[in-house]
């Protein structure tokens, strides 16, 4: 254990993560030697360009993969210990994901979708309560097919967060979606951000997008090159591009 355990606040520690992808006689790295602290209830957005790292990053945060060198602490466990087990409890328990493309079950409905969370989670709302977070409460048994990119990924965001997670990871969440429909979309994870309090991380090309965070954390070439506050947020419905 090193000297300074984070603290309770502090819901994510990285130090000196590094991720190496070894593509049969080329090395790519990823990430080279990233510190990073994530603090309890805060809104950040992950900017770079394409191939900076993001998308590597959150999932390494969420468990989803490992680095190949550093630390990661979620609160005072460290991730980087667990095995493929732990992980998968520490995914089921604690992280929201959502993704560019929505992964919905064609089959269900919106309500069935996020039904299928809530029951497996430990203290789940109910999927109606999920789904009128984000708006949609006159769309519970509509399926996929019925609605609109923006409203499908909005079905997402519920599944995401209907088990209360303590993170929500959120990799281009507009990246599929017009500036209308990505707006609503927006709109719905800062206001699960300010009423849940769920510490939030969105990643995000959009130079735009990064208005609406507490705090912007700027990645190229799989470095952190720049942190910095806003001083004033935007409201998502303010923001256009
Ligand atoms: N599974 C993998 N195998 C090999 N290389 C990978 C793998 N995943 C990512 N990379 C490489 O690692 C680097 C960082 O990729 P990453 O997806 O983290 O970037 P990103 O900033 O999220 O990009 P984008 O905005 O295009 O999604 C890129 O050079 C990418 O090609």
């Amino acid at each position: 254990m090193p000297s300074s355990v984070p603290s309770v606040e502090t819901v994510f520690t990285a130090r000196q993560i590094t991720k190496v992808y070894h593509m049969g006689e080329v090395d790519v790295h990823a990430l080279r030697g990233v510190d990073l602290e994530l603090f309890a209830g805060e809104f950040v957005v992950l900017l770079g360009p394409s191939g900076s790292g993001k998308s590597t990053l959150l999932n390494i945060l969420g468990g989803l993969d490992v680095p190949s060198g550093g630390e990661v602490f979620y609160r005072d466990r460290q991730l980087t210990e667990f095995d493929d087990a732990a992980l998968t409890r520490y995914r089921r328990d604690h992280v929201g994901f959502v993704f560019q493309f929505y992964n919905l079950i064609p089959s269900l409905t919106a309500r069935e979708n996020v039904s299928l969370i809530t029951e497996i989670a430990r203290n789940p709302m109910s999927p109606v309560e999920a789904l009128e977070l984000v708006d949609l409460g006159k769309r519970l048994d509509h399926f996929p097919a019925q609605m609109s990119g923006g409203e499908q990924q909005r079905v997402a965001i519920a599944r995401a967060v209907a088990k209360r997670p303590d993170v929500l990871l959120c990799d281009e969440p507009t990246g599929a979606l017009d500036v209308r429909t990505g707006v609503l979309v927006l709109e719905a994870i800062q206001k699960i951000n300010a009423e849940l309090k769920t510490t939030t991380a969105v990643i995000t090309h959009n130079a735009v997008i990064a208005e609406m965070a507490d705090r912007v954390i700027h990645l190229s070439g799989g470095e952190i090159t720049g942190v910095e506050m806003n001083s004033r947020k935007r409201p998502a419905s303010e923001l256009n591009w």
